[in-house]
């Protein structure tokens, strides 16, 4: 007898991840629903409710969220809204219904004062309002009575689709013969793809003895001006990349000097190889 297949619903569907688990699913047996914000607003349990019956989904991954990093400096209530209460609601609504949840956090929960990757158990002193909501996100998962969950950290996301530095790297050197670019902040520049990928990979694994914390991001690490030095090379672009420092780049936000995720965890935990950064810019 065929087993039955399992629902997977994707929150935030007009997001970069979610796009990239549209761009991958076709190679994955799961019957998939994907909600925008109009369609499910995690700020809303009705809502949530309402779509977590419709599509009696068995498992949810979470890539809904505020991530506007310098405006939610002045907008920490609305980023508090959707990454802490917006969470904490899907996550309550989906213990009680005995849904399992996949959850995406990020690097600025870390204060980035250290010199080597972070690990999951590192002590967590997010120094901006994104990375406090996203931190508020992260413990309100881990306080549900989830049946499963997996909390991923991931960083530098980019893509083809949403809005991520690549894009803005691109469609800045189509006018400008310079950019200047930060060369004293260092994190790992991570293809949404291969998350999403991995993702639904393992999806089926997801269970309560490997609950918890990983960090996911492609291998290696980079500075911003490192990444956007490789944007330029593999789209022969003409425009010419300036190493500055943050000083000469202000930002509303203080980014991490250093946020490099250790991502050993999950690559021994599910016998999967992460790719170089470098390889993965290439496609
Ligand atoms: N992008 C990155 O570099 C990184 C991202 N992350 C995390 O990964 C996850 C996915 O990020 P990414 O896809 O890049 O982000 P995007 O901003 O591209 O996507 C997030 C989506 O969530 C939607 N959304 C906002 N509020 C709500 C709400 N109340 N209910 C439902 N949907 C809502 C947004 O809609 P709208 O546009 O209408 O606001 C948007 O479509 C997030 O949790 C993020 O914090 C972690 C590390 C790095
Ligand atoms: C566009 C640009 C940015 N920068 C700097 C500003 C900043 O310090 C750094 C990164 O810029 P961005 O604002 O594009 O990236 P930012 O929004 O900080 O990206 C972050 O997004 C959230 C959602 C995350 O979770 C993080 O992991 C991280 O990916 O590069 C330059 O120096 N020159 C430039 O031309």
């Amino acid at each position: 007898m065929a087993s039955e297949q399992l629902s997977v619903l994707i929150t935030g569907a007009g997001g970069q991840l979610a796009q990239c688990i549209k761009h991958v699913m076709a190679d994955f047996d799961y019957a998939f629903y994907f909600k925008d914000r109009k369609a499910l607003d995690i700020t809303d349990s009705d809502s949530i409710n309402r779509v977590l019956d419709e599509t009696n989904s068995d498992i949810v991954i979470n890539t809904a969220a505020y991530t506007q990093v310098d405006l939610a400096e002045t907008e920490t209530e609305q980023a508090f809204a959707i990454n802490h209460l917006g969470v904490a609601n899907l996550a309550k609504l989906c213990a009680e219904k005995g849904i399992k949840l996949i959850h995406i956090s990020t690097d600025y929960v870390f204060d980035g004062k250290s010199d080597q990757p972070y690990l999951e158990t590192d002590p967590t002193a997010p120094q901006t309002a994104y990375g406090r909501s996203k931190l508020a996100g992260e413990l309100a998962i881990q306080q549900a009575a989830l049946p499963a969950f997996w909390l991923i950290r991931t960083a530098w996301l980019y893509s083809i689709y949403g809005k991520n530095f690549y894009k803005t790297i691109l469609n800045l050197a189509q006018t400008r013969d310079e950019l200047g670019v930060v060369n004293d902040q260092t994190g790992a520049p991570t293809q949404a793809l291969d998350l999403a990928r991995f993702i639904l990979e393992n999806l089926s694994k997801l269970d309560r003895e490997n609950s918890g914390i990983y960090h996911f991001v492609n291998s290696g690490q980079a500075t911003w001006y490192d990444f956007a030095c490789a944007i330029i090379d593999q789209n022969a672009l003409k425009t010419a990349v300036v190493p500055v420092s943050s000083n000469q780049y202000p930002t509303a936000a203080t980014r991490p000097r250093y946020s490099v995720l250790d991502n050993s965890k999950i690559q021994k935990t599910f016998n999967y190889s992460i790719r170089h950064w470098r390889e993965a810019l290439q496609g």
